[in-house]
């Protein structure tokens, strides 16, 4: 969309001067036309996808757009559908800007360095170095920390609950393990977290089942190299399969099995354990994560009571993309447990 953006705001000599159009000059025209290849392969991807997995209860626009092709199917074509989700992503991605603009002005008139804000940090940077941190730039990080850092830990909550559901002695245990640690007197806080290893236990162990990147991010080779005895020319791309690695039977006990207990005492499972990955590329927001996860997942189990709908187990399967979601939502009855009442003010 970027690329797409770029090239729409260029100023074209040609759209004045319809001779340069025909020569072409800067290559303007080729540039666009592949580039529409590309998001045309792209977007036909995205709605065959949608064609053989979604429905149009989803609330999902391509999902309606497919269900209106079915009955109107001369008016509804996959051009057409393919123009509806351009045009949403063009403004969507113009949305985004204004208002990332709108933060970082503001914090630019309010703002200052000693607030522990990161938009604060970067223009504290910026003014040091202007030509590094340009406000595209201080976009990008704003960009990257709310996407990268708010599907993971909801989509990883969400699985560690369901399969809390399906196995309520480990809710029990980790329900006393609070108790113990940490009481019904108050609400769980981030301080209680290293007494309470049982919990970390779960997490790690529903990022080991559930890891919301299966593939991690995609690498590229820089130089010729080897792996595992393989030849990879440079400029392969390289898909790490962390889902499958940690449900490897050489590896792991009962791969399958949900048993947090595994981890008791464990220090040895660096390169095992891909739930935030490893080395350079690693999740930057692992330690954050880990936190956000053991707030959010103890305060829930510390707070209500929780129950599936009905005898059935909770549905353990997986939509993937890039992460990994639940392909039905969770969906649970819970009530406060009556001590905490009067904590929720
Ligand atoms: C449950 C929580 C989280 C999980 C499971 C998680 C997992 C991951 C994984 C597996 C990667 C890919 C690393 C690789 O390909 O080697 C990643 C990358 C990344 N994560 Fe997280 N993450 C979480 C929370 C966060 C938070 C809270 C932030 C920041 C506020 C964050 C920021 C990032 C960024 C910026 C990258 C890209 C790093 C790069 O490309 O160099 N993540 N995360």
């Amino acid at each position: 969309m970027e690329e797409v953006l770029k090239l729409m705001h260029t100023p074209y000599v040609g759209d004045f001067l319809p001779f340069f159009a025909w020569i072409d000059i800067g290559g303007h025209q080729k540039k666009m036309i592949a580039l529409m290849k590309r998001v045309d392969v792209f977007f036909d991807e995205v709605i065959e996808n949608r064609r053989r997995i979604g429905n149009s209860e989803s609330g999902i626009m391509v999902d309606k757009l497919l269900a209106l092709q079915e009955q109107e199917p001369e008016l509804y074509t996959d051009q057409i559908i393919r123009g509806f989700i351009m045009k949403k992503m063009i403004a969507l991605m113009k949305r985004v800007d204004v208002f990332f603009d709108e933060v970082i002005e503001n914090r630019r008139r309010i703002g200052n360095s000693e607030s522990g804000i990161m938009v604060d940090k970067l223009l504290a940077l910026q003014e040091q170095e202007p030509e590094l941190y340009t406000d595209q730039i201080i976009r990008g990080f704003i960009m990257i920390m709310l996407i990268a850092g708010t599907e993971t830990p909801y989509l990883t909550l969400e699985w560690a609950m369901s399969l809390l559901l399906n196995h309520p002695n480990v809710m029990k245990k980790i329900k006393n393990e609070i108790d113990t640690h940490v009481g019904t007197h108050r609400l769980l806080q981030e301080d209680d977290l290293e007494k309470l290893s049982y919990l970390q236990n779960v997490i790690n162990e529903s990022l080991r089942l559930c890891p919301t990147l299966p593939m991690l991010l995609p690498r590229e080779a820089s130089q010729d190299t080897k792996i595992g005895g393989y030849f990879v020319p440079s400029g392969t791309m390289l898909l790490v399969n962390a889902w499958a690695i940690q449900r490897d039977p050489v590896l792991w006990d009962k791969p399958d099995e949900f048993i947090p207990e595994r981890f008791e005492g464990r220090s040895d499972d660096k390169y095992k354990m891909l739930g935030f990955s490893v080395g350079r590329r690693g999740c930057p927001g692992t330690s954050l994560g880990y936190r956000v996860l053991g707030l959010a997942l103890g305060t829930l189990i510390q707070a209500f009571e929780w129950e599936k709908i009905g005898d059935e187990q909770v549905d353990m399967n997986a939509f993937y993309g890039l992460s990994m979601a639940k392909l039905t939502p969770l969906q649970a009855l819970c009530k406060p447990r009556p001590n905490m009442i009067p904590l929720f003010g």
